[in-house]
C-alpha cells in the first residue's frame, strides 16, 4: 500500500527544466527543491541564467521542456500574476509620485483592499523592516537603503510564498550593501517567508543563505548550504568561484578512501578527494589562504615559495608569495594574523608553506 508522504512540498520545485532563446540554450535541464521559509540563493557569474531562472519562477517566462511547481502545486498554464511570488528587482523603482505608505499598499488596492485597512497594514509591514512613522514620506526623503527596505515592504504586502530577489543590493554602496545582508537575513527569519535570492556576489550568499545553488553556463554546479560549498566544493568551478582559494596543477598518482595524491611542477601533494578520480586525470588541488602555514615542519605537503608582498586588511595580512622552482611563476594567497605577521619571512625571502591534507581538495579538470 502507498503511504503518502508527511513531508510538506517545496516552495519551489523546478523538474528538468529547460530555457532556450531561439539557439541560446539560457537553462540546461535543471532541477533544483527550495524548501518552504529557506533563505535559498542562486549564485553564478553574469549571463549563466540566474534571471531568466527567476522569470521562469515568477512566471513571466514559460519553459520549454520541464515543469515549475510553487507550493506542490504544477504553474504550468498560471499566469504570473495568479503565482504566490512576488519580485524585487535591481533598480527598485518605487512610485515617487506616491507617499511611502501609498507604495507600500499598491498591491492591496488592487486586491480590493479598503484604504483604512491598507494604511493599518502599510503601517505593519513598514514597522517590520523597521521604518516605522515613515509613511507619509515622500520616496525622494528616503536613504537608499531605506528605499529598499520600503521596496521589501511592497513586496511582502501582498502576502507571498515565494519572495524572487533580483541582486536587490547591487545599487547599494558597499557599507549599506554589507548592512542590508543582516536586515535582509532577519527579515526573512522573522517573516518565515521563502527567499529566493539571486547574485553573482558570492560574499552576499554566503552571508544570507541557507543553502546556495552554484550555477555556471545555464546549469547547476552544487547546491548546498555556504559551509559546504567552502570546504567541500565539488567542481573546479565552486572551488574557485566560491572564495578565496590557490590552484595548484597536476595529474592524479593514485587515490584511495577519499585521499589522493597529485604530482605536478611544483611538486607532489596529498589532499581531499571525492568518487570517481582516477590516477592518470589531470586534476588541480585547492587549498584555501588561510589554510596555507608559514611553517611547512609537520604538515603532509610542503610548497616552495619566495615572498612577494603583504596587503594589509586590519586584522589580518594577505601576503602574496610565488611558486619557487615551477614551470611558470604563479602566485599564491596566504592569509596571516597580525599577532604571526613579525615572524613572517621578509619580503624577497625564500620559504616552505606547509598544510594538511584534509585542509586540501583534488578536484578533476570540468
Ligand atoms: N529574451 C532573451 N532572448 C535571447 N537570449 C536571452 C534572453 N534573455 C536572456 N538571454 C540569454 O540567456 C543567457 C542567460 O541570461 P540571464 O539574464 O538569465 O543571465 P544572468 O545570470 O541573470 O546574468 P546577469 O548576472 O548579467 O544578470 C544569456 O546568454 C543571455 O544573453
Amino acid at each position: 500500500m502507498l503511504v503518502a508522504s508527511g513531508c510538506p512540498p517545496s516552495a519551489v520545485r523546478l523538474s528538468d527544466v529547460e530555457m532556450d532563446f531561439g539557439g541560446t540554450q539560457a537553462i540546461k535541464r535543471l532541477s533544483l527543491d527550495v524548501k518552504k521559509g529557506e533563505f535559498f540563493s542562486i549564485l553564478g557569474p553574469s549571463g549563466c541564467g540566474k534571471t531568466t531562472l527567476l522569470r521562469l519562477i515568477s512566471g513571466f517566462l514559460q519553459p520549454t521542456a520541464g515543469q515549475v511547481f510553487i507550493n506542490g502545486r504544477n504553474m504550468l498554464s498560471v499566469p504570473s500574476n495568479k503565482r504566490a511570488t512576488a519580485m524585487i528587482f535591481q533598480s527598485l523603482a518605487l512610485f515617487p509620485f506616491m507617499t511611502v505608505w501609498e507604495n507600500v499598499a499598491f498591491g492591496l488596492e488592487a486586491r480590493g483592499v479598503g484604504k483604512s485597512e491598507r494604511r493599518r497594514e502599510a503601517e505593519r509591514l513598514l514597522e517590520l523592516v523597521a521604518l516605522p512613522g515613515y509613511g507619509a514620506r515622500m520616496p525622494s526623503e528616503l536613504s537608499g537603503g531605506q528605499r529598499q527596505r520600503v521596496a521589501i515592504a511592497r513586496a511582502l504586502a501582498i502576502k507571498p510564498e515565494v519572495l524572487l530577489l533580483d541582486e536587490p543590493l547591487s545599487a547599494l554602496d558597499l557599507k549599506l550593501r554589507q548592512h542590508m545582508r543582516t536586515e535582509l537575513r532577519d527579515l526573512q527569519k522573522r517573516t518565515g517567508v521563502t527567499f529566493f535570492y539571486i547574485t553573482h556576489d558570492q560574499s552576499e550568499a554566503l552571508a544570507m543563505s541557507d543553502r546556495v545553488a552554484v550555477m555556471n553556463a545555464g546549469a547547476l554546479q552544487q547546491v548546498g548550504t555556504p559551509q559546504q560549498l567552502y570546504s567541500q566544493p565539488a567542481t573546479q568551478f565552486v572551488a574557485s568561484f566560491v572564495g578565496e582559494t590557490n590552484a595548484i596543477a597536476g595529474v592524479v598518482v593514485s587515490s584511495a578512501s577519499g585521499t589522493a595524491v597529485l604530482d605536478g611542477p611544483d611538486g607532489r601533494f596529498t589532499g581531499r578527494c571525492l568518487a570517481g578520480l582516477q590516477p592518470g586525470m589531470r586534476a588541480c588541488l585547492y587549498v584555501r589562504p588561510e589554510a596555507l602555514n608559514l611553517e611547512a615542519n609537520g604538515y603532509e605537503n610542503s610548497l616552495p615559495l619566495t615572498m612577494e608582498r603583504f596587503d594589509f586588511e586590519g586584522a589580518f595580512a594577505i601576503a602574496k608569495a610565488v611558486v619557487s622552482g615551477g614551470t611558470e611563476p604563479r602566485q599564491i594567497s596566504l592569509t596571516i594574523s597580525q599577532r604571526n605577521l613579525s615572524e613572517a619571512p621578509a619580503v624577497g625571502a625564500a620559504f616552505r608553506a606547509g598544510f594538511s591534507s584534509q585542509d586540501a581538495i583534488i578536484l578533476p579538470d570540468d
